[in-house]
């Protein structure tokens, strides 16, 4: 499930020690994000960096802001990057000259096209019969209203994401499993439901889609259209659902990406977005060695932002939860949605592979199975997985150091050598 920005401060740790400032940044900036709901992340950064870091100081110069001279908020401006390709309009062959996203400004995406060429992501409009779309969103609009907010805990805060949220899965059998063994952040979960009438009805749609992009993918844009190392040759199961609920312009959740603890490494996920269109953001996330920094690793790191209409289906592919980092934004305003009204649904189906089952995952000295994390900081050892200790997320608790490098044979199976 999702790393919701939850890294509190560790007191020192084996390697890798740079992992400990690991997302200091956007720690701060889910802070002042907590702080100041109604204002958008890109805002927030620039105020954050206007201030040296300092949550406090830019807090305080965030007292008397008020939103909306910098950005409309509003989606649905530009078409397709391809209207600026060389050859013109007319010209249908992908893009040649790559256009890049720049530090300090949102390149939005609308087209498919442009949206495979840009991030690791594939988008497919409008995905679903529509009256299966209509029926899955009511069905959910129902279900929403129990849904919970996460909380995570920030520093020394408990806090929580600005949307609320639930689990489903097939059977009763896998929901005791889930409750009993399964952790997160390092507690156990308590709302685990059963996939309703329409979410199991549109599971092997899913499925079947994100397979067969998973596939186009390989062909299309990894090197001699081979998988890449740690990513499973096998079909891709969606047996875990998460689906969350946006309630109006402001609720959002904030940067991060899903953990891998029970996915594995290179991770797919498929993501249907019913109701309200929102902005999904994504950037890369590259190593911020000070000595390695290359001058266009700024550019390469500015935000995109995906256009996700009602009744689309999104496909994160390999890459995506190791190299890059995803939101949706706060909005200025939104068009309501017929069936919705200013609600958002979202489902996000899962493949629980039954290798990284707790039974199997290394355990801490607190007696927790370990979460599964990846190194961006440091170049040295960039892309490298290790497992780690994540007691120190549960509120009054401060977690051991436990550190170690995580194995995957070339197919992404965990290799388990010493305990
Ligand atoms: O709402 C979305 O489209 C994304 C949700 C998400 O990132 C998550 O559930 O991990
Ligand atoms: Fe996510």
């Amino acid at each position: 499930m999702k790393a919701v920005l939850n890294r509190p401060k560790r007191k020192a740790s084996t390697p890798p020690p740079a992992e400990d400032a690991e997302d200091s940044t956007e720690l701060k900036l889910a802070m002042l994000a907590s702080l100041h709901s109604d204002i958008d992340q890109e805002t927030l950064m620039d105020v954050l960096l206007a201030h040296d870091g300092s949550v406090a100081d830019a807090s305080a110069s965030l007292q008397n802001f008020k939103p909306g001279g910098k950005k409309t908020g509003v989606i649905g401006q530009q078409q397709s990057l391809r209207h600026f390709a060389v050859g013109g309009a007319s010209s249908t062959s992908p893009v040649k000259k790559k256009v890049k996203s720049r530090k300090g400004a949102t390149l939005h995406l609308f087209d498919p096209a442009d949206v495979a060429e840009h991030t690791p992501c594939t988008i497919i409009h409008n995905f679903l019969p529509p009256d299966l779309a209509n029926d899955l969103l009511k069905e959910l609009l129902d279900e929403a209203p129990t849904f919970e907010q996460i909380t995570f805990k920030l520093f020394d805060n408990v806090v929580s994401s600005p949307h609320t949220s639930s689990f489903y899965v097939g059977s009763t059998s896998e929901i005791q499993t889930l409750k009993t063994d399964y952790y997160y952040n390092g507690s156990k979960l308590n709302d685990i439901r059963q996939l309703t009438p329409q979410l199991t009805k549109v599971r092997p749609l899913v499925q079947d889609a994100v397979n067969s992009e998973v596939q186009d993918r390989i062909k299309t844009t990894y090197p001699g259209g081979k998988k890449l190392k740690y990513q499973s040759p096998n079909t891709w199961i969606p047996n875990a659902a998460f689906v969350n609920c946006y309630d109006g312009a402001q609720q959002s959740v904030g940067w991060h990406s899903d953990h891998l603890t029970y996915l594995g490494p290179r991770a797919i996920i498929g993501s249907i977005s019913l109701g309200v269109a929102r902005e999904f953001r994504v950037r890369r996330v590259l190593p911020k060695d000070e000595d390695t920094r290359r001058p266009e690793d700024s550019d390469a790191e500015g935000q995109i932002s995906i256009h996700l209409p009602h009744n689309s289906l999104l496909v994160m592919h390999a890459e995506m939860q190791e190299e890059w980092k995803h939101s949706i934004a706060p909005a200025l305003s939104i068009d309501p949605h017929p069936i919705a009204g200013n609600k958002r649904i979202n489902i996000t189906y899962r493949d629980y592979r039954a290798n990284m089952h707790p039974r199997y995952t290394p355990k801490c000295k607190c007696n927790i199975p370990c979460v599964l994390r990846v190194v961006t900081r440091k170049r040295e050892n960039f892309g490298k997985y290790f497992w780690m200790c994540h007691a120190g997320n549960i509120p009054d608790k401060e977690g051991c150091s436990h550190f170690q490098w995580a194995e995957f044979d070339n197919d992404g199976n965990p290799i388990y050598g010493k305990r």
